[in-house]
């Protein structure tokens, strides 16, 4: 038995060992809560995240100014405790003097500065180099928790060794660097017996094979730690997986996003599940050593979803799709696609070839191509949206034109040819209502907002229909955002219904504004944001469970957005 619930299977196939409930388990209830082994904050040098225990703690910054995200994250206790630097020479930053001196973090100080700088020379992962030393030296304090624990982790060398064996030598050529330099040094013996390349690199192995990213608290999920845990590495993936998982600080919580029967297997997912089938397979075949055989990676469709499927070209009714399946080709070694169309009548011409030249198809050949393209295209323009602000806007609005044109022309050229589910649009709603949010927020224009608001909930609507029966964060977030954006569009109509008003009252209103209309939009208006919280804190309540920060602030909003606790319609002033 791992915990009351669940218990570890030992299985010598290539899934190897597994984890099964033994009792039913509801939807949103808890599986495991367990502090990880050790971790490592992600950004090492941000005096945000204790270099320790991983914590995030409110900066203050020097223009005061307050981003939402920022908000979301301020708790009493965090802007209490101002962060510490390291005394003992590697200048990392820690949330409390107890962090600061703790006896690992005084053995691992003087190793941290060369391995960091090695690291990045040999193009080693550093957060996992890091974490590996820290690993090493908790296990001598700590050796019999060690063995106890994340020691009895399957060893997982040996199949990095078979798949991948450049990666072994890149971390091992890390290690010995970093040692000769010690030793020329002269650095105390003691200190550098405690290490051995071999632990070193089983360690390397385990952690990108078990260990989980902490995402911030806020409604952004940014990877922010990386840490080593036992129970929750017993589990196997699935890109339908049955538990949701989260870690704060150091503590990580498994709960189940779907109904799990007596003696079903546990899995959680690996990967971001709104990828596409191959770029989910390539993570887990590269970092993970496995190809996923699950439901939704063996069907084309994905389960219905679509994410990668394209409107037949040949059959041109708007119904049929090609779709592409995914293989390990054992020739080339590789992962690759075999597309297919829908259509099972044997009228459909692309079907009609063999299935080398289909996947040589001219014409699949050029959208795929396309795909690509857009895709570059919408990673590439974050940073200049994120500089934009209203004394830069008009030197930036060319700029941001021509951006809505090129997507504006991808949607007709290259969008139009995908099913609505595919990952271009997910990314095309996405990226729109970001940039008609900033804009709207730039130029205090109504048209951008609803514009924001109508991708925004298109989005929404595709990340629903991946996740399909399953909770997840994703909604949470999502669902928390659509809230927010509505609610600015709510205070522009409170503020817009205000001003009828007062020039009514003056005589001067020389237009025929119907203000029982829009008192009536405002109305529906705050019914679909209370609806919107509301979804957003019944999923956070369920994958984060009811004490989590983010399932009580979104409590509140639901509150104060609630019609029936609100007498009158709000005005301008009072509602935020
Ligand atoms: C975190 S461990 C899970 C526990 C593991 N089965 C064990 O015995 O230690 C991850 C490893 O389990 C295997 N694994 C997990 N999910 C799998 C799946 N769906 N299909 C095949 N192998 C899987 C892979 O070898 C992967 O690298």
């Amino acid at each position: 038995m791992i915990t009351d619930k669940c218990k570890l299977v030992n299985n010598n196939d290539e899934r190897g060992n597994y984890v099964v409930s033994t009792n039913e388990i509801k939807v949103g209830e808890l599986l495991f809560s367990e502090e990880s082994f050790s971790s490592i904050p992600l950004e090492f040098h941000n005096k945000q995240y204790c270099f320790l225990c991983c914590k995030q703690s409110e900066i203050i910054d020097d223009k005061n100014t307050t981003t939402e995200e920022q908000t979301t994250k301020t708790t009493t206790k965090d802007i209490n405790n101002k962060p510490i630097q390291c005394k003992f020479g590697c200048n990392m930053w820690f949330c409390s003097e107890e962090c600061s001196n703790d006896m690992t973090h005084q053995l691992e100080c003087s190793f941290i500065t060369k391995f960091i700088e090695s690291s990045v020379k040999n193009e080693c992962d550093v957060s996992t180099c890091l974490l590996a030393l820290r690993i090493i030296i908790k296990n001598k304090i700590q050796s019999e928790k060690y063995q106890e624990t994340v020691g009895k982790l399957s060893n997982q060398k040996e199949k990095f060794l078979e798949t991948n064996k450049s990666f072994i030598e890149k971390y091992e050529n890390n290690f010995q660097q970093v040692f000769d330099q010690l030793k020329q040094e002269n650095s105390d013996p003691s200190l550098l017996a405690i290490f051995n390349k071999d632990e070193f690199i089983e360690l390397v192995c385990s952690i990108y094979v078990n260990s989980f990213a902490g995402l911030s608290n806020d409604f952004n999920r940014i990877p922010i730690s990386n840490g080593y845990f036992y129970k929750p590495a017993l589990l196997n993936h699935s890109c339908e997986p049955n538990i949701f998982f989260t870690v704060k600080d150091l503590k990580l919580e498994m709960r189940a996003c779907k109904k799990i029967e007596k003696d079903q297997e546990i899995f959680d997912s690996y990967v971001d599940l709104l990828l596409p089938t191959i770029e989910r397979q390539k993570i887990l075949f590269n970092s993970k050593n496995f190809i996923c055989k699950c439901l939704r990676c063996s069907d084309s469709t994905e389960g219905e979803r679509y994410i990668s499927s394209i409107y037949c070209f040949h059959c041109n009714d708007g119904v049929e799709f090609i779709s592409p399946e995914v293989f390990y080709n054992t020739d080339t070694k590789r992962l690759e696609e075999n597309w297919k169309c829908s259509n099972t009548t044997g009228t459909c011409k692309f079907n009609e070839k063999e299935q080398n030249q289909r996947n040589k198809d001219n014409e699949l050949e050029v959208i795929l191509s396309d795909i690509k393209e857009f895709k570059e295209f919408i990673n590439g323009e974050d940073l200049l949206l994120s500089n934009v602000n209203s004394s830069t806007a008009d030197q930036e609005m060319p700029i941001i034109e021509n951006i809505l044109k090129r997507l504006l022309r991808y949607e007709r050229d290259i969008l139009s040819k995908l099913n609505l589910n595919h990952q271009c649009w997910l990314l095309f709603h996405l990226k729109l209502s970001k940039t008609f949010e900033k804009l709207s927020l730039v130029y205090n224009n109504f048209d951008y907002l609803i514009q924001s608001i109508q991708h925004y909930k298109e989005m929404t609507r595709i990340v629903e229909s991946i996740l399909k029966d399953s909770t997840s964060g994703e909604l949470v977030d999502c669902y928390c955002h659509l809230g927010r954006i509505n609610e600015k569009y709510l205070l522009s109509l409170i503020k817009q219904r205000n001003q009828f008003i007062q020039l009514k009252l003056q005589n001067k209103n020389k237009e025929d504004v119907d203000i029982e209309k829009l008192n009536v939009d405002i109305k529906n208006l705050l019914k679909f944001i209370n609806h919107c919280y509301l979804n957003s804190y019944n999923h956070s309540v369920l994958v984060y469970g009811n004490n989590h920060s983010k399932s009580i602030q979104l409590n509140e909003m639901v509150l104060k957005s609630n019609l029936k606790s609100t007498t009158t319609i709000p005005n301008s002033t009072t509602s935020s």
